[in-house]
């Protein structure tokens, strides 16, 4: 069956049995209070981390029967933090991403170097594809390890707060993107803190303490009572043209 699927994931460390599949398509929001096992589920939905428990299937099949190559062919990985390969140029970096379609001998053809040239330019980045990854703020280095995600061009894309460090131009930027991947047939699942943002994905799933609390549209999800349960009594939600928008009450 087409999807990325957890099915019963335990462990490591805080996850306590989760379910969650991501449609080709389909692009879904992970919210959470720090701590809450986000990160870990999305590395284990990677392949990074091996589950004490359950299973994650990609495609129907174990993830691990795959093989490595083809697993980097259908599905990247955007992680939260470092290490950064720093010394290498920007257009070196997003050729990583290529490295599960190159064959044995590792030679670019012209669709890696259309998929490097794309990845670049749908995320602004084609300006800075001579400099140094380590050269660059923190917002243009998070848009080039965004970039290398993309030129896998994956049918899976697992992205761990990719809007972290952008500015407002640029996080509107992404989440566009995301919408534009997904009705491509990517299977988007991002991991967010901002409501707002995983308000615009077509489903939103809330983890807390290593377990899914909910899942669903998200003018269902995102209920004042509910945010204010995970994120303290302060939060608000209005609605402003049919959708959800959460702001805290000073
Ligand atoms: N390598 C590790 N060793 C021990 N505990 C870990 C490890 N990695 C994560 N944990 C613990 O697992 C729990 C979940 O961490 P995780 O990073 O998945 O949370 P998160 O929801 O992504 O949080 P945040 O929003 O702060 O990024 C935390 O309590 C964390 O301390």
């Amino acid at each position: 069956m087409a999807g990325l699927e957890a099915k019963g994931v335990v462990g490591p460390y805080a996850l306590k049995g989760v379910d969650l599949r991501v449609a080709p398509g389909e692009w879904v929001a992970l919210l959470g209070p720090n701590g809450s096992g986000k990160s870990t589920l999305l590395r284990v939905m990677a392949g990074l981390l091996r589950p004490q428990g359950g299973v994650v299937l990609l495609e129907g099949r174990p993830l691990r029967a795959h093989g490595s190559y083809r697993r980097g062919q259908l599905l990247a990985y955007l992680p939260q933090g470092g290490p950064y390969p720093e010394g290498l140029l920007v257009e070196e970096v997003v050729r990583l991403g290529r490295i599960p379609h190159l064959g044995l001998f590792g030679r670019e053809g012209r669709e890696d170097r259309e998929a490097v040239a794309w990845a670049l330019e749908v995320v602004g980045a084609g300006g800075f594809q001579g400099r140094l990854l380590g050269t660059l703020s923190g917002g243009e280095r998070q848009r080039v390890l965004l970039a290398r995600a993309l030129a896998a061009r994956p049918r899976y894309l697992l992205l761990d707060e990719p809007t972290t460090f952008l500015d407002l131009e640029h996080q509107g930027g992404v989440v566009a993107l995301l919408r534009r991947l997904a009705a491509l047939g990517v299977g988007v699942l991002a991991v967010l803190h901002d409501p707002n943002q995983a308000a615009l994905a077509h489903r939103v799933a809330v983890m807390k303490g290593g377990r899914l609390l909910a899942e669903g549209r998200p003018e269902a999800v995102l209920q004042e009572a509910f945010l204010q349960s995970l994120y303290g009594p302060g939060v608000r939600v209005a609605h402003l043209m049919g959708r959800p928008h959460v702001y805290l009450d000073g």
